[in-house]
């Protein structure tokens, strides 16, 4: 953990690189790239009614997301008065949900209003683009295949890719070594990612339309935008595009 900490600190610091081609750009998945709540929350149904349980609305299921799915579980066990240290009722309530998820994991989801045009702009610009999320990586890669998302994405890092998942900084950090970058920026929706970009030493821009629990000036963020539109002209802007020439980014070294 130290030694991955201090490569990764160390490749942000050592961006001697002008431009895009050394700096990733890192997105999270759900609230982020996708509104992916409406095929979670069928889903969640689906397992509840399975249970014997009514559905929970949208908004509850969609303040449960954003610590991957074992959370979910946890958050919907409380919701409905379940032990969730039951640990043989939670790991089949996880395979229901899983089962029900993975048979239609995107019908419902969209990515928001703007973001194949940001990832075009920014592929164009020469940035590397790479997602960390908490979902399980085998069901977000499919998510992306079926959003025509996933030629973007060179690497893919879920919750289950590694033994820790978001806030800790690794899944990060094994995001920023596969693209192979000397920097890296995230972009992500919620607390959990901003935790997670300040326990790597990496720049966290906030898209303020997601799932975030709290406002978005309680959450510590390098920059914030709403609209997938602005978000190709303010990277550029972090990474040091001025007059029309890439410059050594100062913003790059810091949080
Ligand atoms: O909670 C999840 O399963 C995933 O959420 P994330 O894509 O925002 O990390
Ligand atoms: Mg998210």
């Amino acid at each position: 953990m130290e030694n991955a900490k201090w490569r990764a600190y160390s490749h942000t610091c050592e961006n001697t690189q002008k431009g895009p081609r050394m700096t990733a750009i890192i997105f999270d998945l759900d609230g982020t790239l996708i509104d992916s709540v409406p095929d979670i929350h069928k889903a969640a149904s689906e397992m509840l009614t399975q249970a014997g349980q009514a559905p929970l609305s949208v908004a509850k299921i969609r303040s449960f997301i954003g610590n991957g799915v074992p959370a979910l579980i946890t958050k919907i066990m409380c919701e409905i008065d379940e032990n969730p240290q039951d640990s043989a009722r939670h790991s089949i309530l996880e395979q229901c949900f899983m089962r029900h998820y993975t048979a239609a994991p995107a019908v419902l989801s969209t990515p928001f209003d703007n973001v194949r045009a940001a990832l075009e702009a920014l592929s164009a610009d020469g940035f590397k683009l790479a997602v960390c999320t908490n979902k399980p990586e085998g069901i977000a890669r499919q998510i992306l295949q079926d959003l025509n998302l996933a030629p973007y994405f060179a690497v893919v890092v879920g919750g289950d890719s590694l033994p820790v998942r978001k806030p800790d900084p690794a899944p990060l950090y094994a995001a920023i070594e596969r693209v192979g970058t000397s920097a890296a920026i995230y972009v992500g929706d919620s607390e959990v990612d901003s935790e997670t970009a300040l326990n790597a030493d990496v720049p966290f821009i906030l898209f303020s339309k997601g799932y975030r629990r709290g406002l978005v000036s309680e959450i510590q963020h390098h920059a914030t935008f709403s609209d997938f539109a602005e978000l190709p002209d303010l990277v550029r802007t972090i990474c040091g595009h001025v007059s029309g020439n890439w410059i050594d980014s100062t913003a790059l070294h810091r949080f």
